[in-house]
């Protein structure tokens, strides 16, 4: 075990029915940090962030290295994987209505990781997700609570699941794409809520996206995914000023396309 706190990951690839996607992936989030995964479609961000959470297909060949606060988690036990999934290591995705069940309550869902983790009792549970509720930015928190996720709008379906994500009171949040599925501003808004969030938290955060120009709002450096390896990693700012390799080129003139103003302040 070494001292290193926060996510290493090293040299990871992984293999599907004989297939490399992922081909010695290097990428740390250290304690406090927010750090980025680029690329395009299919480049292999999702299996990145799937792999450190044990959420691969059990044919799935993995080797390299993925340790957090420097113990190994690739082959590590269920009982390991299980407090740091969802407990020390929280996780958002990108679609919130398939992410949060359509039958339970809002508050139920927010507090489920609290639960399983630190066993909060039930006033507990209802009175914690009460001041998520009210952490995260929903509108009249004690009654949102009550609501089911088909009476919420989009974006707060997004606000509960970043709640949910946040009751264990995790060190790392582990983002993926959580702002695609929303309308520019609102997405802004969210982005807003995570920068706000990783400050007042001390929570880092390693946050996906094929988006440059939303990265720059989520991370202050990042690693450039290309068909499963990493062809580039440096400061988001400087990706988006002189990008070297072709695929973050690729990703900076997509940016200028959409949402970046080429950094006009
Ligand atoms: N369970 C699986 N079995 C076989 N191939 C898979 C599996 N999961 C992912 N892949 C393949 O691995 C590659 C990387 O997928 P991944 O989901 O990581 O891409 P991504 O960078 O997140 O892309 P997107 O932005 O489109 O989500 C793709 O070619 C995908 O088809």
């Amino acid at each position: 075990m070494s001292g290193a706190t926060g996510l290493v990951v090293s040299g990871l690839t992984i293999g599907i029915n004989g297939e490399r996607l992922l081909d010695g992936v290097d990428v740390a989030v250290a304690e406090g940090q927010r750090v980025g995964l680029v690329g395009g479609s299919g480049s292999g961000k999702s299996l990145t962030l799937r792999a450190v959470l044990g959420l691969l297909p059990s044919h799935a060949a993995l080797g390299g290295s993925i340790r957090w606060d420097g113990v190994e988690l690739l082959g590590a036990p269920e009982r390991v994987l299980a407090r740091v999934r969802g407990g020390e290591i929280g996780i958002v995705l990108q679609d919130p209505a398939t992410a949060l069940d359509p039958l339970r309550r809002v508050g139920a869902q927010i507090t489920e990781g609290a639960r399983r983790h630190h066993r909060v009792g039930r006033a507990g549970a209802r009175a914690l997700a009460v001041r998520l509720a009210e952490e995260v930015g929903l509108p009249s928190p004690a009654d949102a609570v009550d609501r089911y996720p088909h009476e919420l709008s989009g974006g707060q379906r997004q606000r509960v699941q970043i709640a949910a994500a946040l009751s264990a009171e995790p060190r790392l949040l582990l983002a993926d794409e959580p702002t695609t599925a929303l309308d520019t501003v609102v997405q802004s808004q969210v982005l807003e809520l995570l920068a706000r969030l990783g400050r007042t938290r001390g929570l880092s955060t390693l946050f996906v996206t094929h988006d440059l120009a939303v990265l720059r709002r989520a991370a202050d450096s990042a690693s450039v995914l290309d068909a499963g390896r990493v062809v580039e990693h440096g400061p988001v700012e400087r990706l988006l000023t002189s990008p070297v390799s072709a695929t973050a080129r690729a990703l900076r003139d997509a940016a200028r396309l959409t949402s970046w103003d080429g950094g006009r302040p």
